[in-house]
């Protein structure tokens, strides 16, 4: 929901509005904007800082104290400093006392020091009650209201009273608290921002492989061999025919891999009988990352789309059409018009914009702007019966691309199938496993297991320990579908 004071200055304030004082320590980036956001929202806000002049940077209406008159001021002071500088909290310990001390400070580098900056924090002045909170959220992001897709703010500390009034603040602010605990969770919270897209890492290394494997590939098979058996040089497919033949193989089998996790989770639950056994790493990871397998998958079927449309205006294809016209010519014979060809050709186009279509409108929903419109039924229909029927549909465009030659041992080449085979094996056993999955039987079973029902009640004891609830959520959340 809109929070309406986003983007507008406060109108009139009650009394008990005007009361809610808020100090914040730096007039740094985040400071400044915090600040301005805060006032935004109502509070009044005192500005704690080295030099107590007015800078025309600080937002109107606020006041510059010294660190510790400012302190004064407010019972929440945050802390918009960067941890080397703390050491001179030492000299405030007394007015500190008691306070409820926000730490929104992040590192430069994971684990950088033993401790999180909350717990240093805490350290120094054991009289306040230190509470991590903000450090998810850039300064840029508080000024623009560029907060879309992420509103979260992870909050954690001892003392259960202060981590609620910093909640409260958060919520006043139109964002998100997610309470994480402890002041032990500061590390955790610390290190998010500093990891450079880890959802996108594995979906990154496996397009690329699976770039680099078809490529050559096809290199042997287009290029190498017709060299060696004929010295023909068709080097010049490097530039748009093996690109336009690695970049869909890439798509399809990414998108079975978005959905073989699901399918194999399902397998080990059935397997195992129970919900409440965690599932390997690896397939947890695996299932976090799926809609970033998904976007890169349909970051190269929008290649392979481009790549086809420029066929047409292509030299060899203008060439050899041109050749095989005069031949006709010369020969004073044409080429019969074949039903069944102008079929396979027709479905294997028209298949491939459908499934383009519903990919597009799959990646589209998983974007959280998107997603955060459509209640958890509907995204959840969109990610996996359409997610399905895309799968469907890319699988059949590939199979009818291979139409009458699929499977004839002409087109082997030095005993290699053709490039697109190799990429049907995926999906096709995804395909093939999801629909044994949901005959009756297998479902009725997969569905009391993931109501709850165990087939080895011992096992339930094993739910109330460990983590066992990442995995159940990581399967339901992420479409128990997919
Ligand atoms: N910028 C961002 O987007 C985000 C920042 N943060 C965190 O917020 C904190 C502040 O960041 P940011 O505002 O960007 O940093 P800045 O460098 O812009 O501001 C830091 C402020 O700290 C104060 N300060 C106190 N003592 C010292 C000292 N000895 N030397 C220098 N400065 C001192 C200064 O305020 P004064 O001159 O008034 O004393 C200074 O303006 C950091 O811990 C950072 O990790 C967290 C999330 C996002
Ligand atoms: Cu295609």
């Amino acid at each position: 929901m809109e929070n309406p004071c986003a983007n507008a200055l406060p109108l009139i304030m009650n009394s008990s509005q005007k009361q809610k004082t808020v100090c914040i320590f730096g007039t740094g980036d985040f400071g400044r904007s915090l600040g301005w956001k805060m006032l935004q929202c109502g509070y009044s806000v005192v500005f704690g800082s080295r030099s107590c002049q007015m800078s025309s940077l600080l937002p109107s209406g606020t006041e510059v104290l010294s660190y510790s008159e400012a302190a004064r001021k407010s019972d929440i002071i945050i802390i918009a400093i960067h941890r080397d500088h703390y050491n001179f909290f030492i000299e405030l310990t007394e007015v500190l006392n008691g306070k409820i001390l926000v730490d929104v400070s992040n590192n430069l580098k994971i684990n950088q020091y033993p401790e999180s900056n909350a717990e240093y924090l805490a350290q120094l002045l054991p009289g306040a009650h230190v509470v991590k909170a903000f450090n998810t959220i850039s300064a840029w992001a508080l000024q623009s209201g560029a907060l879309d897709a992420s509103r979260q703010v992870f909050v954690c500390g001892n003392d259960t009273k202060a981590k609620q009034r910093v909640m409260d603040i958060v919520r006043t602010l139109g964002l998100t608290p997610l309470d994480q605990g402890s002041l032990m969770a500061a590390k955790e919270i610390e290190n998010y921002p500093l990891q450079l897209f880890p959802m996108w890492r594995f979906p990154f290394y496996l397009s690329a492989a699976l770039c680099i494997f078809f490529f050559f590939y096809s290199v042997i098979r287009d290029i190498i061999y017709p060299y060696v058996n004929k010295k023909e040089d068709n080097t010049f497919r490097l530039a748009i025919s093996i690109p336009n033949r690695v970049f869909p193989i890439t798509a399809l089998v990414l998108l079975a891999l978005v959905y073989l996790p699901g399918v194999i989770a399902a397998i080990l639950q059935l397997y195992r009988g129970t919900k409440y056994h965690r599932f390997p790493h690896w397939l947890n990871h695996w299932m976090l990352c799926r809609k970033q397998l998904g976007l890169v998958a349909l970051g190269f079927a929008f290649l392979h789309v481009i790549y086809t449309l420029v066929i047409p205006i292509r030299y060899y294809v203008r060439w050899r059409l041109r050749n095989i016209t005069a031949t006709q010519v010369i020969d004073k014979k044409d080429d019969p018009f074949i039903t069944s060809t102008a079929w396979l050709s027709d479905s294997y186009v028209s298949l491939g914009i459908l499934g383009f279509f519903l990919f597009l409108l799959l990646g589209i929903t998983s974007l959280p702007s998107v997603s955060n419109m459509v209640n958890w039924r509907e995204f959840r229909f969109v990610q996996s019966k359409l997610g399905y029927l895309t799968l469907t549909l890319c699988t059949a465009h590939t199979l009818v691309y291979g139409g009458k030659r699929f499977l004839s041992p002409s087109a082997l080449r030095w005993y290699l199938p053709s490039a697109y085979i190799l990429a049907l094996i995926i999906p096709c056993a995804v395909l093939v496993i999801k629909f044994i999955l949901i005959m009756p039987c297998i479902d009725n079973t997969l569905t009391r297991i993931r109501q709850g029902w165990e087939r080895n009640s011992k096992c339930s004891k094993s739910a109330l320990f460990g983590k066992s609830d990442v995995s159940s959520k990581a399967e339901c959340t992420w479409a128990s579908e997919l």
